[in-house]
């Protein structure tokens, strides 16, 4: 890889005697790995190897998974690069958390916390770049978790809205991306020696807008993919110094090295905080730390008793027929309490009434999707279909492999020697929830979102 002199110069001032095992491992394949995902019913039924698994992330494994199988189709696989897996690993939300994933697209980070907290509490998961979070959106729905809230905000309208707010907070940060350098070698080319400066600017900013958000006693996980020293050690110095903050110890697995004291201020504490390294480290290169917020939170977001503005509610009728929904889809996961669905233009939400007024904020998902309004009938959704687990038999139609390529393709599917009733049914393959699909005369109409039609 054709590296940019500056670059290497730095690192073989900062590395010493390291800097040629450190510069030559940029050039090595990293480790493919990926998830599996709790939530899902028998999730750890699937077709791929899990004789590697990795020792710091709960079901995280080595190996390639397909973007094109039903794995993944279904949400029970996510592919990820081993070091990122540790960051959410790192910050273990636990069920009845309240969690934000700050810089959350495509999703790595966000898909683990909402499996960590087992659809208890809740998963702000934001992205301020709108095309991202779109993507984040569509990762986030094959997760299937009934708890989070998907907004596409700058941290500051954020932090508007859900002032000290949080249990944890993970800020992923954008950052000069030196660690992705080997898996992307395209990365290189935006490089240049006051990269890294910028960037911590920017990560400055996006800090202080995220310690207005948490709880006191909260913990914020800060992470980066670079191995510039600005943009890590230096960002931890700083916020130890402005905040009422300590670091917490991190497990230090096989190949994982310290942060370095000597990289910014000599606080020996910096030994807390993690490097990824590749030369000593199957992964890309990824910064880490864990910090404790002992301050007094900026203020504490309550619920408001009066809304200023009523957003609509839902309507006598369409209760009527999200019921008649319920009532002939047997599923004890559909017990939404009615003073937790919300009517989003034609759409239908869960979104529990403890959850804050996110009214203000852009959202691209505000809630469960449960499915959409059109003239006299409800048409479940694909989210739905992706975050119930168990139905009664009668509502679930099993397909083979090959009837579920054909509907992910977007065609219909027809049932030789059909004896079943015309209706919604819970589509499943290989025992694993694939969509809805309605049922009329012996042939699945297809219902299959049309942006997300593959070729199996
Ligand atoms: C390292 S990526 C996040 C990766 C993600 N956490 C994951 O695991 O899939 C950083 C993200 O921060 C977003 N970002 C860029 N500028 C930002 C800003 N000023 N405030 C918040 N997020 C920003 C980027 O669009 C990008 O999606």
């Amino acid at each position: 890889m054709d590296l940019p002199k500056e670059f290497i110069e730095k690192y073989q001032k900062l590395l010493g005697d390291e800097a040629e095992a450190f510069l030559a491992s940029l050039d090595e394949k990293s480790v493919i790995g990926f998830r599996l995902n709790p939530l899902k019913r028998h999730y750890k039924d699937v077709d791929y190897d899990l004789t590697a698994s990795v020792p710091f992330a709960q079901d995280g494994f080595i190996g390639k998974v397909s973007g094109r199988s039903l794995e993944h189709q279904a949400g029970y696989v996510y592919s990820q690069d081993l070091s990122a897996m540790y960051v959410a690993a790192v910050a273990n939300a636990q069920p009845g958390d309240k969690v934000l994933d700050l810089c959350a697209a495509p999703g790595g980070k966000s898909t683990q916390l909402a499996e960590q907290l087992n659809n208890q509490g809740l998963l702000v998961s934001n992205e301020i770049n709108t095309k991202r979070a779109k993507i984040l959106a569509e990762n986030m729905e094959r997760i299937g978790a009934k708890n989070v809230i998907i907004t596409n905000e700058s941290p500051d309208n954020l932090a508007k809205v859900f002032k000290g707010y949080f249990d944890k907070i993970v800020v992923d940060a954008p950052c000069s991306g030196e660690g992705m350098f080997r898996k992307d070698h395209s990365a290189v080319k935006y490089w240049h020696k006051d990269y890294p400066a910028e960037c911590a600017h920017r990560q400055k900013l996006i800090l202080e807008e995220a310690m207005k958000m948490l709880k006191t006693g909260g913990e914020l996980v800060y992470s980066t993919c670079t191995f510039a020293p600005e943009e890590d050690e230096q960002i931890v110095a700083w916020l130890l110094e402005n905040y009422d903050l300590t670091l917490e110890p991190i497990t230090k697995y096989d190949g994982m090295d310290s942060g370095r004291p000597e990289f910014a201020d000599g606080n020996e504490d910096l030994t807390k905080t993690i490097r990824l390294m590749p030369h000593h480290f199957e992964g890309e290169g990824q910064f880490l730390a864990k910090l404790k917020f002992n301050g007094e939170a900026v203020s504490v977001a309550k619920k408001k008793a009066k809304k200023k503005k009523k957003s609509k509610t839902i309507s006598a009728d369409e209760l009527d027929l999200w019921h008649k929904f319920v009532s002939d889809f047997s599923s004890q996961e559909l017990n939404f309490a009615d003073q937790d669905l919300r009517i989003n233009g034609d759409y239908l939400y869960y979104y529990n009434k403890d959850w804050l007024d996110i009214n203000k904020l852009k959202y691209v998902r505000p809630g469960l999707m449960l499915g959409t309004f059109k003239k006299n009938r409800f048409e479940p959704s694909y989210a739905l279909a992706l975050a119930v687990q168990e139905a009664a038999e009668e509502n679930v139609i099993e397909l083979s492999k090959d009837q579920w390529a054909e509907y992910v393709a977007g065609n219909i599917i027809f049932l030789s020697g059909n004896t079943r009733k015309n209706g919604w049914y819970l589509l499943r393959c290989e025992e694993k929830n694939f969509a809805f699909g309605k049922l009329v005369n012996g042939t699945i109409k297809n219902f299959f979102p049309k942006g997300l039609r593959f070729q199996a």
